[in-house]
């Protein structure tokens, strides 16, 4: 039987109140999905308790062959990867870019001793993988949005995750540099090796063709998950924002806009 690379079942997750309220969802090999759902919804929420950053108040979680309780969670956050704005306070400024590449391969911070000189290969190699291949000299600090995105996935890929959870990965950029991001997270996305990617955005536009199926939630449930096909519609979209949209679709992107 093939297990899932993600599986949660009916997770549920109170602060105060519930936040979440039983969520069931399952990502296999080869899949990779969009999670969308109105601000307050519990994307964030969904997304701790995934990477080991918060705990469920009930529910059960696998990753692989990992199940949550059962296993040590150090080495479930191992086959997770999560790629988010947060990390970029964490870093400290005159951060060698290489060492931050290489520092994903034990999911550390900061490096205080030099990387081994294999690993900062690797790293170089995947800085020129996404063409930032001018960087290998530079300082984490002064890079701009899309290129701290960049050297963050190369640092994530560094630790061969199963899953990779990109949290609004396209926030900040401009108009061109989101295009080209896509466009090479595309690339990525369709390499026999890649790991199952899990995009959380606002916005439809950034779907690319790479995304098999979306996740979508109201209110600390799921409102619809599925192929994009079964669930990406106007129908689905105005009921979780509580207002009435019109979906398009054209060559395999998408726009939304107020009917
Ligand atoms: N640790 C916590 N303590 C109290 N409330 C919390 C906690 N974490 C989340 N919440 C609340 O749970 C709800 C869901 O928050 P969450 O950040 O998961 O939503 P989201 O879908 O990611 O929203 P956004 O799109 O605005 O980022 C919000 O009302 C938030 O205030």
């Amino acid at each position: 039987m093939n297990l899932p690379v993600l599986e949660v079942t009916d997770l549920t997750f109170r602060r105060g109140r519930p936040i979440l309220k039983g969520i069931s969802w399952r990502v296999e090999a080869g899949e990779h999905w969009c999670i969308l759902g109105p601000n307050g919804c519990g994307k964030t929420s969904l997304i701790n308790l995934i990477t080991g950053y918060d705990s469920a108040t009930g529910g059960s979680l696998r990753i692989g062959e990992s199940v949550f309780g059962d296993d040590d969670w150090r080495e479930v956050r191992r086959r997770v990867g999560l790629v988010t704005n947060t990390l970029t306070t964490y870093l400290e400024s005159g951060e060698p870019v290489i060492d931050v590449i290489s520092s994903g391969r034990e999911a550390k911070l900061n490096l205080i001793e030099e990387p081994p000189a294999a690993v900062r290969r690797e790293a170089a190699r995947l800085l020129k993988q996404v063409g930032c291949e001018y960087l290998k000299e530079a300082v984490w600090g002064p890079l701009s949005q899309g290129e701290k995105q960049k050297v963050l996935i190369c640092r994530a890929l560094m630790a061969k995750f199963q899953v990779l959870i990109l949290d609004e990965p396209c926030a900040g950029l401009d108009p061109v540099a989101r295009e080209n991001y896509l466009r090479w997270m595309e690339s990525l996305a369709v390499q026999p090796d890649s790991p199952s990617l899990v995009m959380v955005t606002h916005h439809v536009e950034e779907i690319l063709p790479s995304i098999t199926h979306c996740l979508l939630l109201k209110d600390g449930q799921v409102h619809a998950a599925g192929t994009k096909e079964e669930v990406l519609n106007s129908r689905n979209l105005s009921e979780i924002y509580g207002a009435p949209l019109k979906l398009g679709r054209r060559k395999g992107r998408y726009w939304l806009h107020l009917a």
